[in-house]
Order: structure tokens, then C-alpha cells, then sequence
């Protein structure tokens, strides 16, 4: 069984689309150098459409506490994905939503063996000159994963498309995947038909999901 996370989403269409291929997550980012950033008011309004069809995943980076309790107060989210924060207390930081953390790979060693978070996004580490941790269409060496014994449930992220993704679990072993750039038209603008096509991939690349 393969889950699917289509993340990014800001409009109407991307997000129909997503509901209505079975995505299980939409991603909704609230990093202001994204070309995918959405205002919290915005992203409530988008995340009240999908209550009920796929649970709704808020992605931060490097946030102080009190930013986190401000964004869930003001839009209603499921799960909350971190990137930075290394710092990752057990529980609460969420406030009581479970948290999912982003951890940038380049070589084996940076697989955890054990984590605070509730679920792991694998992502390639990003290159030096990027302007943002993630969200850049980049895919990583997918075999480094295949022997990891990973601490809590996980995500393969990172350059997927409808293309490559049924390589992409054959080489990792992943069995939930997350998917923003490779769904797009161009930066920010998501594309229904690309959402639809990444979907059946990743379905299909697993019979039975
Ligand atoms: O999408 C972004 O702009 C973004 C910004 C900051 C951190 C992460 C971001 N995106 C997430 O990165 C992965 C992989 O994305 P891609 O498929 O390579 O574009 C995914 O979880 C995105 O939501």
C-alpha cells in the first residue's frame, strides 16, 4: 500500500485535484521565500476544503514555538512537517498534532536510528546556493534507503515525478511518498493533470495500493 502526499497546494484546482486522485496528505507551506507560501487565513480556507478527504500537513521552517501555536490556532492543520529545528522536543510542540520531520540525506549516516517526531520526511540534502530546504525538484540516491531500519514511519521526498516515482519505491523500499515540484507546471503553480498522473503512478507502482 502506497500513500501519497501531494504537497505545495495552493489553489482550488491543485487541491481538488489531489482529493480527488485519493492524495492521504496535502502539504500547505508557510515558508515565506516559497513560491508556494500561503498566508494563514488563506491556507485555512483551503485546508476547511479538505476536511474529511485527506488529512492536511502544515510545513514550517525553522519556527520558534510560539509561531507554531499561532499558525494552528489560526488554520486548521493535522500534522505540522518541520524543517530546521533540530532541537525537536518529544510531544507538544505540535500542540498535540503529531510532528513530522524533514531530514536532509546525503550519505547513509544521516538516517536516524531514533527521532522525537512522529514521522520522518526523507529529503536530498539541498545544495549550498538553494534558497529553501526543500521544494527544489531534486531527487537523492534512493538506494542509500533501502537497508535503513527506520525509528517511526516515513516519506521518500525530493524530485519525484509521475516518471520516476515507481523506481523511486523499488529502489527505497519507501511506502508513503511526497511530491511538490514534479506535480507543477512551473514554481508555485500546480498542475491537475500531473497530480492525477503522480497519483496512478504511485498506485500503480505497488498493486493492490
Ligand atoms: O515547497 C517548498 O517551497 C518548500 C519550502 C521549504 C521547505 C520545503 C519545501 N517543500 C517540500 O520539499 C519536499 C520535496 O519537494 P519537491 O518535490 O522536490 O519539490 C516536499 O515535502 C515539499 O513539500
Amino acid at each position: 500500500m502506497i500513500r501519497v502526499k501531494i504537497c505545495g497546494i495552493n489553489d482550488e484546482p491543485g487541491l481538488d485535484a489531489a482529493l480527488d486522485g485519493g492524495a492521504d496528505w496535502v502539504g500547505l507551506v508557510f515558508f515565506r521565500r516559497s513560491p508556494r507560501f500561503l498566508e494563514p487565513a488563506r491556507a485555512a480556507l483551503l485546508a476547511r476544503r479538505a476536511a474529511g478527504r485527506a488529512a492536511v500537513v502544515g510545513l514550517m521552517v525553522s519556527p520558534a514555538d510560539q509561531e507554531i501555536r499561532d499558525l494552528v490556532e489560526a488554520c486548521p492543520l493535522d500534522a505540522i512537517q518541520l524543517y530546521g529545528r533540530d532541537d525537536l522536543p518529544s510531544g507538544a510542540i505540535g500542540e498535540g498534532r503529531p510532528v513530522w520531520h524533514a531530514v536532509p540525506v546525503a550519505a547513509p549516516e544521516d538516517l536516524p536510528e531514533s527521532t522525537p517526531a512522529d514521522t520522518l520526511v526523507v529529503e536530498p540534502r539541498p545544495a549550498r546556493t538553494a534558497t529553501r530546504p526543500g521544494g527544489n525538484g531534486t531527487p537523492m540516491d534512493w538506494s542509500l534507503l533501502r537497508h535503513w531500519k527506520a525509528p517511526v514511519p516515513w516519506l521518500l521526498a525530493g524530485g519525484l515525478t509521475a516518471e520516476n516515482v515507481a523506481g523511486a519505491i523499488r529502489l527505497s523500499g519507501a511506502t508513503a511518498v511526497d511530491v511538490s515540484s514534479g506535480v507543477e507546471s512551473a514554481p508555485g503553480m500546480k498542475d491537475p493533470e500531473r497530480i492525477h498522473a503522480f497519483i496512478r503512478a504511485a498506485r500503480a507502482a505497488v498493486p493492490g495500493s
